[in-house]
């Protein structure tokens, strides 16, 4: 038993009654009720005590004319400290209901009172003193209601945040890898759920602890283009995040059940943008939860859901709290409405059913909402799932004030039926939605079935804002072996409600509400008096064995129902405002989670990109430089190329030409008569040597062009390295096309003086007319001029002796001889005179056609041709590289101002969280309030 929790036994006896938690109802009334011996009404006066069985007592603390000024100080700091501006007790007023107190709880600061003092008091209670501890209390409870509601208020503020900035920065969620989701999360069956403990001191202390390293699955790093200049640098492996930060969150876990992946593995699988989107609906409806939590904790009434699987015996349970058969029970589920139960006196005191409309939203002042049906008329109701979602049955709870749950003096309660867990997924899923709205879960499980899977996925549903809930287990009087059972069950409640099995004793009861009696002649309903479901299990009544077990299980369940009050009346701190709290706490720890995810990503990704662009920004600069300079380089080198080629095919040619003549051309002479194709022989021949050194020249220019472009490739990879794109190139190619038919362009006709070579032949024409003439004149002469000094002088003498008269008479034959010899010397001279004849004529012409320039251009414009061709490929290469820099240098710096945002952002998400939680964590809805030991 913890000692946060009444015993139960002997409850009330000798302790001073408050209500601690009670805001509606201040613990004050008339002294006209101070004898009041009323059922309906009955409060015990502050000399009197309500007899009966342990329950808690209620008192009349204070009177008209009894309370002190202190307690009219407080009664005026409650009016105006609510926490939400509202006045408790001038709603108390407004209801017309009794103002007063339940008894202290055990932890209640009356018990601390000294033995003596608190013997002394006992039977004489100090209603100042009550008055003043209830103030106190009711202060407190205000106080935390209002600490909460801000703390509601900052958390959505915060969660609004975060969906904005996930908008902007898809936050990263954390996932596991495969081989690390089939790790054992955790030895209980529960699938990831840690953080419901929210009073534990030490495991909050463990969870401010400083964060273990995170490590993180998502490969959501964006993959930038490679460095496309030589420059490699990749980004850092993404770190794995640990299973267990995947598995720790409760509220913004994303619940994918879609085929048989697991949910982490399924996250891990998705788009970055995608887990964006799925946490952005998480992120909305955990604000509009929130939202509903603060309308819970300021709506006064506590809504209890008794739930459960199909059959359990819920309805069952239910009648058995009212004592009154109302709700309808069957061995067939029956039950396929919400039925709510509240006290008449909500309804202007009538019984009555108000079935509501679907899809109407109830308002009782509007009877368009709801049809009006008798009491007896519920099971009709119940059984008809067409019509009506919900009902609220109005009853009059016969039971007396401190026995009953309706009709506590407390509080309103509004006590749910739902439809069992399993009857169909509608259903199942209203049941889970409509948990989210109730402070209060009573949980109904089979003592034989225990708990199925749906049953269990609602507890840990639940357990995202209730660490405590309230079971049922039914149907004890079938188990034989009770011991058994029970160790069996609650080792379940271990693995599925922890702290609710450290408190097991408190909320976890093993009853047979079929046994319980119903009140004779209770009024409407659809059974009668008797026992709940009109047996007692099975015992036989005249058996005093039997008698004592049903006294027994009476027992069992009036011991569940001091408890159930307990919970939902006097530790209204743990049972309404505990949800808020847990809620708070997982969705705080589930935030701090992910912002300390997401600013370990940011900054991991803000070092990324401050590396890179370290590297990127010389690399940008030596590009920018390699693209001027390899620019001017290529240019050299092309040009280069084309101007040696020019050069070498213009000498070469010029050469060749020259000296055609002068060159074995290999033609032998035919003879005179066939003179005319000796000459074109020879042509054809000067032609080819021309046209072989064009191919020299070309060959040249292939060899250079083919050193052009290799240069040009290394310079590409040197400065491209992998993204020069090479490009193939073929030497064979090149001048393959018949680059001249320099026959056709050379067409020189053979002409008959083309055999002459004019120079020479007048030169020995001189040499045959002067030889002749002193030949003719010497032998004219005779011998007197034998012995002259030359041949000229003689000529000279023979011409003086012979006179002029002979001579011209011997000129005839003379030159008739020189002619004979010239055309003799000529047509000897052809094979040495015809070919540089017939050169100096191509020469010529080719001159004239500008052959040797027209070649040299061809060659080097056709070398240029290609040298370009690897030159702009370069050329392009490292202007892709520069753009390609300057993008992602862009793209990175964009990077980093977004990154830069995310982690100061999710860094001050993770203080202010912190700080959050810590501000929370001081709510301690268990502490009694301070000062209330001295009352
Ligand atoms: N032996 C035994 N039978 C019980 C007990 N409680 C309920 N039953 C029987 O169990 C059957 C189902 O009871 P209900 O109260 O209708 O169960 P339920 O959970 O409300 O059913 P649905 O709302 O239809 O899901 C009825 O026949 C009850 O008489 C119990 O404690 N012991």
């Amino acid at each position: 038993m913890s000692q946060q929790y009444y015993n139960g036994n002997g409850k009330g006896k000798g302790k001073a009654p408050a209500d601690p938690d009670s805001e509606e109802q201040m613990p004050i009334t008339g002294p006209s009720n101070a004898n009041s011996t009323d059922n309906s009404f009955p409060f015990p006066t502050t000399t009197m005590r309500q007899p009966g069985p342990p329950n808690p007592g209620y008192m009349t603390v204070g009177g008209s004319g009894t309370t002190s000024y202190h307690a009219s100080k407080l009664q005026n700091l409650i009016d105006t400290d609510s926490g939400y501006g509202d006045s408790s007790m001038a709603e108390s007023v407004a209801w017309g209901r009794p103002l007063v107190g339940p008894n202290f709880h055990e932890d209640s600061p009356i018990h601390s009172l000294p033995p003596s003092h608190s013997t002394s008091q006992a039977n004489l209670p100090q209603p100042d003193h009550r008055l003043h501890a209830a103030a106190i209390h009711q202060l407190w409870y205000n106080q935390h209601r209002g600490n909460l509601g801000r703390s509601i208020s900052r958390a959505v503020d915060m969660l609004e945040g975060l969906q904005e900035m996930n908008v902007k920065w898809p936050a990263h969620y954390p996932s596991v890898q495969r081989t690390e989701v089939d790790m054992p999360a955790r030895p209980s069956s529960r699938p990831g759920f840690q953080h419901t403990n929210t009073f534990s001191q030490h495991e909050f202390g463990s969870m401010s602890s400083p964060p273990q390293p995170l490590r993180r699955a998502m490969t959501s790093f964006d993959d930038y283009a490679e460095s496309s200049c030589s420059n490699d640098s990749k980004p850092p492996e993404p770190r794995l995040v640990s299973p267990q930060i995947a598995q720790e969150f409760s509220i913004l876990k994303l619940d994918l059940k879609l085929g048989a992946l697991h949910q982490a593995e399924l996250v891990h699988s998705l788009e970055k943008s995608s887990v964006a989107s799925l946490l952005d609906g998480k992120i909305r409806s955990s604000i509009k939860h929130l939202q509903s939590l603060r309308e819970r904790i300021e709506d006064t009434a506590s809504k209890v859901l008794v739930t459960g699987d199909l059959n359990a015996g819920k309805s069952t349970f239910c009648n058995a709290l009212l004592r009154r058969k109302v709700l309808p029970e069957d061995q067939l589920p029956c039950t396929s409405i919400f039925c709510e139960v509240l006290d008449s006196r909500e309804n202007g005191g009538i019984e009555e059913v108000h079935a509501v409309h679907k899809n109407a939203v109830y308002n009782r002042n509007d009877e368009s909402t709801y049809d009006v049906h008798q009491l007896k008329e519920l099971e009709k109701i119940v059984l008809d799932n067409v019509k009506y979602t919900q009902c609220k049955v109005y009853i009059k709870d016969i039971r007396s004030i401190d026995q009953s749950l309706l009709n506590n003096g407390v509080v309103d309660i509004v006590l749910i039926d739902a439809p069992g867990l399993n009857s169909d997924t509608t259903k199942t899923t209203a049941i889970f939605t409509r948990q989210e709205e109730i402070d209060v879960v009573v949980f109904v499980v089979s003592a034989m079935n225990h708990f199925t899977q749906t049953a269990k996925e609602f507890i840990w549903a639940a357990a995202a804002e209730k660490a405590y809930i309230f079971m049922v287990v039914n149907g004890w009087d079938v188990i034989r072996d009770k011991e058994r059972a029970e160790k069996a069950i609650l080792d379940q409640v271990a693995g599925l409600s922890p702290r609710t099995h450290k408190e097991s004793s408190e909320l976890v009861h093993f009853v047979s509400s079929n046994a319980i009696p119903m009140a004779p002649g209770a009024p409407g309903g659809p059974g009668g008096s008797g026992s709940s479901s009109g047996g007692g299990g099975g015992d036989d009544p005249s058996d005093p064995k039997g008698k004592g077990k049903e006294k027994e299980k009476v027992q069992d369940f009036q011991k569940l129902e001091q408890s159930l009050r307990r919970f939902v009346l006097e530790k209204r701190a743990r049972s309404k405002l505990a949800p808020a709290k847990t809620y708070l706490t997982n969705i705080l720890n589930d935030v701090i989670t992910l912002a300390e995810v997401n600013n370990e990503v940011a900054q991991s990704e803000l070092d990324r990109v401050n590396k890179e662009l370290r590297e990127i920004e010389p690399a940008l600069e030596s590009s920018r430089r390699n693209r001027m300079e390899i620019g001017d380089e290529i240019e050299k080198n092309v040009e280069g190329v084309c101007n040696d080629v020019f050069d070498n095919t213009r000498t070469t040619l010029n050469t060749t030409i020259a000296e055609a003549g002068d060159e074995c051309l290999n033609v032998p002479y035919p003879g005179l008569f066939s003179s005319f194709q000796y000459a074109d022989d020879l042509k054809d021949a000067i032609l080819s040597r021309v046209t072989a050194s064009v191919a020299d020249c070309e060959e040249y220019a292939r060899q250079k062009t083919v050193g052009g472009v290799n240069i040009l490739k290394q310079l590409g990879l040197k400065h491209l390295g992998n993204d020069y794109a090479d490009i193939q190139f073929r030497p064979s190619v090149m001048f393959s096309r018949r680059r001249d038919a320099l026959a056709k362009q050379v067409d020189i006709p053979t002409e008959a003086w083309d055999f002459v070579d004019w120079n020479s032949l007048l030169q020995s024409q001189e040499k045959f007319v002067g030889r002749s003439m002193a030949v003719t004149l010497a032998t004219a002469v005779g011998s007197r001029l034998i012995g002259g000094p030359t041949w000229f002088d003689h000529a000279i003498t023979a011409a003086k002796v012979m006179g002029s008269e002979n001579l011209r008479k011997m000129a005839v034959p003379g030159a008739a001889l020189a002619a004979v010899l010239a055309v003799w010397y000529v047509l000897n001279q052809i094979p040495n005179t015809l070919p540089h004849r017939l050169s100096t004529k191509i020469a010529a012409e080719l001159d004239a056609i500008d052959y040797v320039h027209a070649n040299s251009t061809r060659v080097s414009n056709s070398v240029r041709k290609v040298l370009r061709i690897p030159g702009e490929n370069l050329r392009t290469g490292l202007a892709r590289c520069v753009e390609q820099l300057s993008t992602k240098r862009e793209e990175t710096m964009k990077l980093r101002t977004e990154s830069d945002v995310a982690h100061k952002y999710f860094s001050n998400l993770v203080r202010k969280g912190r700080e959050q939680r810590s501000g929370l964590d001081a709510i301690d809805l268990e502490a009694p309030p301070p000062g209330a030991s001295h009352y």
